[in-house]
């Protein structure tokens, strides 16, 4: 009998949800146990400074990082859209599991839309990837900065202080709250996070047999779709400081990447989008076709689209 693999995770429930249902799958999938450890990080302490300014979503990765290059771990989960562009010396993201939604969802009083939210609604959000995108749908509304677990922040809207709070479909869905959605957000009108809804499960490079073993919740396609998303977000981190969106959708038949810069108020939005036929080097292509849309927005003006983090 093989020891456990030990999966550490953040001690939120978010986190608890999706290492438990990753360790799930891979007793599953191998008949190995699975122990979770529980590591805390930066961004858990510190549950008040805007996310922005303590070092970005980095500061959820970088404590789970340690533990697994320290060997205190072997297996960490991610939200792949908190992983950094740049690759992690010593560790391999062994698996991309099959992707959850996409998409963001409004949840609202009364079960409003972004459309029926009154004029001057306070909507809770502080990604400027969604800002840009409510104002330019609605240049009515107030975008309020928010932090806290989900919990926290539906609270709000339960409360009455805000109107609506906006939050990845996969997050809630991942916590069985799908049901308090008012509005799945349409992807054209508010284009998702690069990888958002998709997880990254990771090791240490230095361990084939475990890279191999985690290789069986491996989805090729939602792989290929993050490779796209994150290869166009890498590519205008160099040429642009405004929010990136980026969504790839494999099938069969079509690969498609739809990405917009635009500037924080809304005013300048950009959209781009080119379609690959699917064959053999599906991850060689979805890497070239994000830098090809990059390309394509920085030729269009992205980097004149200044984003501030306020
Ligand atoms: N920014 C934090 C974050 N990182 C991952 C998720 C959940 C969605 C996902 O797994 O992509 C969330 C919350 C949110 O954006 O609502």
């Amino acid at each position: 009998m093989s020891r456990a693999l030990r999966l550490g995770t953040r001690a939120s429930k978010l986190a608890l949800a999706q290492s438990g249902d990753v360790a799930e799958a891979l007793t599953e999938a191998t008949g190995r146990a699975v122990e979770l450890v529980h590591i805390s990080t930066e961004g858990d302490r510190d549950r008040t400074t805007p996310l922005t300014q303590i070092g970005g979503t980095g500061v959820f990765v970088s404590a789970l990082r340690d533990a697994l290059l320290a060997g205190q771990i072997d297996i960490a989960v991610h939200s792949y859209k908190d992983l950094p562009t740049a690759p992690a010396n010593g560790l391999t993201i062994a698996a991309v599991p099959v992707r959850e939604d996409s998409r963001d969802a409004l949840i609202a009083r009364d079960g409003l839309t972004l459309d029926k939210l009154p004029p001057g609604a306070r909507i809770g959000t502080g990604a400027p990837r969604r800002i840009a995108q409510i104002l330019a749908a609605r240049p009515d509304v107030q975008c309020v900065p928010i932090r806290g677990n989900v919990d926290t922040r539906l609270g709000k809207v339960t409360s009455g202080e805000l109107d609506a709070v906006v939050l990845a479909v996969a997050g809630l869905a991942r916590l069985g709250r799908a049901d308090e959605i008012t509005e799945a957000l349409d992807p054209d009108v508010l284009v998702p996070a690069p990888a958002q809804g998709a997880l990254a499960v990771e090791c240490r490079s230095d361990d084939p047999d475990l890279v191999e073993l985690l290789g069986s919740l491996e989805d090729a396609g939602a792989r290929a779709e993050v490779i796209a998303e994150r290869s166009l977000l890498a590519a205008l981190e160099a040429g642009c400081s405004a929010p990136v969106a980026a969504w790839a959708t494999y099938s069969a038949t079509e690969f498609i990447l739809r990405a917009r810069v635009a500037s924080l108020d809304g005013t300048k939005v950009l959209t781009e989008a080119r379609t690959i036929a699917p064959h053999d080097d599906l991850h060689t292509d979805a890497e070239a076709v994000g830098r090809q849309l990059a390309a394509d927005l920085l030729a269009a003006g992205a980097d004149t689209l200044m984003g501030r983090t306020a």
